[in-house]
């Protein structure tokens, strides 16, 4: 009943308007489970390789056409008749099809809109919800979410040469009310970036993109919204960075193009512990950069005891990296996104193994995301305790937190806030 009867992969459009796979899997019993695949911006150098086009007549070089042929012909060849229960040998099959370590010749993207569409299918003819199909009975920790309200970086054209200012609401009681406390700290951030004169417009992930000078103005503005909206910096709402630090390494040093200033390794080291020392920061996200492994090594000997330092272009969600980071001692946590490694059944093997070493995980989107909402159910599935999806606005952002919302209400008494835990 649970055997692929049909596999269509398609063509739709991403947050960014850039095209992006979209696969419907359809079973034997008429169940069917469908997937689209978010896109980075700040990629790390050894993710998965998303296949485009590379001709510059099919939406200037970005079009999908060769992964969704994959999609319509080798792999739908290959996975049809097979049990859609049977994820991991689904899996298994497409990396052997395609045949490189990278998915390079099939596509991640095609891949990876299969293998997810796969497991919705199965948990439609199961009658479950994605999150119970793939979490099991003890799924029920809703993740503390990390909400990202100023962007720089690559997701913005103002000068911030930090990606991302989010904030975490570590002290709310439930779910529904960190997306409250989150919305009211977003619209009272508008409100004083307004007042100051600032341009409210948005970047790649719905934040809000001023022509800051620095990381300790946009922080600055952070602390006095939360303050602003009647609650406590550090208590009710902590918060988060991700300086996406290797798209500012060159040449053994930190190049801060914004601030026209270059920091050596120690001294942007010394920056980061000092601002998380001014400001209630908990959590920072690609601190060092990818190919920078003493950097990695030396702030997480000086501060990984009290300061998440999550690993994102460093792991790109493959449990081998993370191993090496495990066994020497750099980072305390890693950020997971999916298209990173291209398949659900590597994707679970990279959370069991951080959560093995005590390595905290963050469910992670892409700056250039969809409606599709899979990361949501996946947060609480591995009961991971914390999700990056954007801002409080933006319909590819919300659409995560609106699932998470549903699964909330669905668990009803028995769901659990990682916040107040
Ligand atoms: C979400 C991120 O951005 P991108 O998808 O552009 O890599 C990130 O760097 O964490
Ligand atoms: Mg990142």
């Amino acid at each position: 009943m649970t055997a692929i009867s049909q596999v269509i992969g398609r063509q739709i459009l991403d947050s960014r308007g850039n095209p992006s796979v979209e696969v419907d899997v359809v079973l034997a019993d008429g169940s069917s489970g469908r997937a689209a695949v978010p896109s980075g911006a700040s990629t790390g150098a050894n993710e998965a390789v998303e296949l485009r086009d590379g001709d510059p007549r099919r939406f200037h070089g970005r079009g999908v056409s060769n992964a969704v042929a994959a999609v319509n012909g080798e792999v739908a060849d290959a996975v049809t008749g097979l049990d859609a229960e049977e994820q991991a040998l689904i899996d298994t099959t497409m990396i052997d099809l395609d045949g490189t370590k990278e998915k390079g010749r099939l596509g991640a993207n095609a891949i990876l809109g299969v293998s997810l569409a796969v497991a919705k299918a199965a948990a439609a003819a199961h009658r479950q919800p994605l999150y119970r199909y793939v979490g099991g009975a003890g799924a029920r920790l809703l993740p503390v979410p990390m909400m990202n309200i100023i962007n720089g970086g690559a997701h913005a054209d103002n000068p911030l040469d930090f990606q991302e200012f989010m904030i975490a609401p570590v002290g709310a009681p439930t779910f529904s009310e960190a997306v409250r406390m989150g919305s009211e700290v977003f619209h009272t951030l508008r409100r004083e970036l307004a007042g100051a004169g600032h341009s409210t417009n948005v970047g790649d992930e719905g934040g809000f993109a001023p022509d800051f000078a620095d990381a300790d103005e946009a922080l600055t503005f952070v602390v006095r919204a939360i303050e602003k909206s009647g609650y406590r910096p550090g208590t009710d709402l902590a918060v988060c960075l991700d300086p996406a630090s290797s798209e500012f390494f060159h040449d053994g040093a930190y190049v801060y193009a914004g601030e026209k200033r270059t920091r050596a390794v120690d001294e942007h080291i010394d920056y980061l512990l000092e601002l998380a020392g001014r400001y209630p920061i908990t959590s920072i996200e690609d601190p060092m950069a990818e190919d920078d492994f003493t950097g990695w090594k030396r702030l997480t000997a000086r501060a990984g005891d009290r300061l998440q330092l999550v690993g994102d272009d460093v792991f790109c969600t493959d449990a081998d990296r993370l191993t090496s980071g495990i066994e020497e001692r750099y980072a305390n946590a890693i950020l997971v996104k999916v298209n990173q490694i291209g398949t659900l059944t590597e994707t679970l093997r990279t959370v069991e193994t951080a959560h093995r070493a005590g390595y905290r995980v963050v469910m992670s989107h892409r700056s250039g995301e969809t409606e599709d909402t899979t990361i949501a159910d996946l947060a609480v599935a591995t009961g991971c305790g914390q999700i990056k999806t954007g801002s409080l606005s933006r319909s590819d952002r919300t659409a995560k937190y609106n699932q998470l919302l549903r699964i909330e209400e669905e668990l009803g008494r028995t769901a659990r806030y990682a916040g107040a835990v």
